[in-house]
């Protein structure tokens, strides 16, 4: 990451402002413990044991929104990963926060209030306006540098994201840095082997986003989920079930027929999908059925099968580098975990370079015991992922750049 500043760069005891991402589920009021702290938790360690004024800044869910609370708790709970005690004030710029921040002493760690309950956080506008507003005129004279440790909000806009940076010198965190290049390997690396990318979940623009700017530089996509069962519909066999809330398969479908259709045309050596698929049978036991004897107006199918999952880790097997978008079925549900995680045991028995990525696709890998230890990188990272894998620029990581 040469073209950025890093910790390296910043003279140790300095009066620092660190922009984290601490955004996670909240469930009746109660935040929920997640790898968002415990990576966050690195950085934030590091420069208090180096003996700086460590001041945090980050946000917590939408306005209007249930998640959208204070971050008090969020500092007890990073005290518990950084192993020293976080101070929280329930203020932004106000007097009270410029008092706490005026009263820490070297290696003093201090959150402060959700920067979504300032109004000139959020709306998105350029780096220069954002700069400009009172929320980083009051801020930044008490500060040093500026360390932007949140990497999974740097496609936003937002003055706590953007503003900072010009107005101080401006640092990328360890969690921005190691998410920053395993993200972007895939479109900024040349691999010599074969690139092989995993692609499920539900997200079917997302899917058709992230493979339509990958044809040139992945060599096989194997498909499942519900993204895959769009690709089959395509292809002629009749699956097809939305499953609550969504409806990819009736009034979304006709968006999206011609474009998946295209990329089955132009790439169908490059694109697999499932030989056989899981299913709920009467008794409520898993069952599988091949492609091929799918009947129209059959059940909803929640898992790829095992031929698919033997076929999909021989590929694994023999691939340079494999990244994942997105999970191979309802993984949550044990009966249908076998397709997400037979790829993903399969990648971690092999030494390929690998990125694991999607908030909901990465929890299988704590779900099921595995280690993280045995994936190349597990992204911390949802919407910042895969504008990532389509190779676009982040501008809280631009305005980073020296
Ligand atoms: N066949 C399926 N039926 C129902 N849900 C599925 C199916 N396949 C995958 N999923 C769901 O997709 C979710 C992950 O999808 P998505 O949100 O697109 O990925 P991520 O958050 O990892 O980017 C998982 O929670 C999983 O339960
Ligand atoms: O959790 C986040 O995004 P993600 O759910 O796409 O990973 C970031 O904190 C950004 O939050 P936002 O999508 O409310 O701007």
């Amino acid at each position: 990451m040469t073209s950025f500043k890093t910790l390296d760069d910043l003279e140790d005891g300095q009066r620092v402002l660190v922009r984290l991402d601490l955004n996670s589920p909240v469930e009746d009021g109660e935040v929920q413990d997640n790898r968002r702290f415990d990576r966050h938790a690195e950085t934030v360690r590091e420069l208090a044991e180096r003996d700086f004024r460590v001041v945090l800044l980050a946000h917590q869910g939408r306005p209007g929104r249930d998640t959208f609370v204070s971050l008090e708790q969020h500092a007890d709970i990073l005290s518990e990963h950084v192993g020293r005690p976080v101070q929280f004030v329930p203020d932004t710029f106000g007097d009270d926060a410029l008092a706490a921040i005026d009263d820490l002493d070297g290696g003093d760690v201090l959150l402060l209030e959700n920067t979504r309950m300032c109004d000139e956080e959020l709306p998105e506008e350029d780096p220069e306006t954002k700069a400009e507003t009172e929320f980083v005129e009051t801020l930044a004279p008490v500060f040093d540098g500026y360390v932007n440790d949140a990497y999974s909000a740097a496609h936003r806009s937002h003055a706590s994201l953007v503003g900072f940076a010009l107005a101080l010198p401006a640092h990328a965190g360890r969690v921005m840095e190691t998410e920053y290049e395993a993200n972007t390997a895939i479109a900024e690396r040349e691999f010599d082997g074969e690139v092989t990318m995993v692609v499920g979940g539900t997200k079917a623009t997302d899917v058709i986003d992230v493979m339509t700017a990958l044809e040139d530089k992945v060599d096989t996509f194997l498909l499942g989920g519900i993204a895959g069962e769009l690709f089959l519909r395509a292809d002629g066999v009749p699956v097809g079930r939305d499953i609550e809330g969504m409806d990819l398969f009736d009034d979304q479908w006709e968006a999206n027929e011609e474009t998946i259709r295209g990329l089955i045309d132009d790439y169908g050596d490059q694109i697999r999908l499932a030989l056989d698929l899981a299913f709920e049978a009467e008794g409520g036991e898993r069952a599988e059925i091949e492609v091929g004897d799918v009947a129209e107006k059959d059940r909803a199918f929640l898992d790829v099968g095992s031929n698919t999952v033997s076929e999909y880790a021989a590929t694994i097997e023999e691939s340079e580098a494999v990244f994942v978008k997105g999970a191979l079925g309802l993984f949550e549900d044990e009966r249908f975990a076998d397709g997400t995680v037979g790829v993903l045991e399969a990648i971690a028995g092999t030494d390929c370079f690998s990125v694991v990525g999607g908030g909901d696709t990465s929890r299988a890998i704590e779900m099921y015991g595995m280690e993280e230890s045995d994936f190349g990188h597990v992204s911390i990272a949802g919407g910042a992922y895969i504008r990532a894998l389509t190779g676009e620029r982040l501008v809280g990581v631009e305005v980073l750049r020296e």
